[in-house]
């Protein structure tokens, strides 16, 4: 993508402790978290985190408890102050933002959908849902409405004067959800939105999400350490581990050639048919013209594995929109569904 990333971090260092800034040196000549720990009492939150995150899509931030997820998305809306680097969204450095550009990054730019839902117990769903627009000052009979569109947006029509312990978690999240979109602000921060939902809901919530980015077209920074869960979400994943990236891009490409143990671990249980789509494994066309079948650029391998019947002979022909942009060789398709080893890594296409 040639435009501007809508949120750029850049070299970005986190350092909890007395005295933070000092400790830099110590991180920049190379200094682990255990030992700024043991030695200087310290947490290394983060480290040299860069990552650009492009307007309109999901970057998902996956790693495991204690990598640094929060702390990263706290950085965004100034939650948390670095220890150095840059926060830059539209453009604008944050850091040099006054209280009264960082209010209204906050209220107006930016929505947060958080865990454990934060609705007002005492209001009902509408009045929660209305919630953003009142804080900006708009009157209540407008914010009610554009809350009660936003609900019925996110399935929730006839509960509006119910009160959020009336609900079922995936309902009160659903609240969350439409409070956030009633915010109407570009970038949509999640925070484990997802984490405390029973396995089913939760698959229903991200369906939700997926099928709303499709006509909302957010900025959204979405937090988990559920791999599936990334996978299935991302556009972009960012892996932390220790407080540093790990990898980062496609997460079609990531699961296809992990770079480092850690990541071949994580996505080792991975069920790579389900996962993988054509594109990542097709070859650019070649004259050929004998096809089983023709397939589109994003059916996953399973829907192929069951159209093949099992035969590793047959080659597909792909196709994006009607367009012909491909072949699928069933031959490169079983290479795929084998983990990459950083032995053998790249050996995959
Ligand atoms: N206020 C703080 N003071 C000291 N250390 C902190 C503070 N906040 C976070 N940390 C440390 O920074 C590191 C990153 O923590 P963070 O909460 O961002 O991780 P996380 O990936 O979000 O974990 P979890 O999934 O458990 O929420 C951890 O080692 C944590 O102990």
């Amino acid at each position: 993508m040639t435009n501007d990333p809508k949120i750029s971090i850049r070299k970005l260092y986190k350092i909890f402790g007395a005295d933070p800034k000092s400790m830099l040196p110590h991180v920049h000549a190379g200094m682990g978290k255990p030992e700024l720990l043991d030695s200087y009492n310290h947490v290394l939150g983060l480290q040299d985190i860069n990552v650009d995150m492009q307007a309109g899509e999901i970057t998902v931030i996956m790693g495991l408890s204690g990598s640094g997820k929060s702390t990263l998305i706290r950085h965004l809306n100034r939650l948390i102050e670095p220890t150095s680097g840059e926060v830059i969204v539209d453009g604008e450095n944050v850091l040099d933002y006054t209280e009264d550009q960082l209010r209204r990054l906050r209220r107006e730019k930016m929505s947060m959908v958080f865990q454990k839902f934060a609705l007002l117990p005492h209001r009902t769903v509408l009045q929660n849902a209305g919630m953003p627009r009142r804080v900006r000052g708009e009157d209540e009979g407008s914010a009610e409405t554009n809350g009660r569109t936003w609900l019925s947006r996110v399935g929730l029509d006839g509960y509006e004067d119910h009160y959020p312990h009336q609900l079922s978690g995936g309902m009160q999240q659903r609240v969350g959800i439409a409070r956030a979109l009633a915010a109407a602000s570009d970038i949509m921060l999640m925070d484990e939105a997802f984490s405390a939902l029973d396995p089913l809901i939760r698959t229903d919530m991200q369906d939700l999400l997926l099928e709303l980015q499709k006509e909302l077209h957010k900025t959204i920074v979405f937090i988990t350490h559920d791999l599936d869960e990334a996978l299935k979400l991302a556009d972009h994943l960012v892996i932390l581990k220790d407080g540093f990236v790990v990898q980062q891009g496609e997460p079609q490409d990531i699961l296809l050639n992990p770079n480092d143990p850690y990541i071949e671990d994580f996505v080792s249980d991975i069920n790579r048919a389900r996962v993988l789509r054509v594109r990542s494994v097709m070859s650019p066309l070649n004259g050929e013209t004998e096809f089983a079948g023709v397939v589109d650029v994003n059916d996953n391998l399973e829907k192929l594995i069951q159209m093949s019947g099992g035969d590793t002979t047959h080659n597909f022909k792909v196709q994006q929109d009607g367009t012909d942009v491909g072949i699928l060789h069933m031959k490169a398709l079983v290479r795929a569904l084998v983990p990459a080893q950083s032995s053998d890594r790249g050996s995959i296409r």
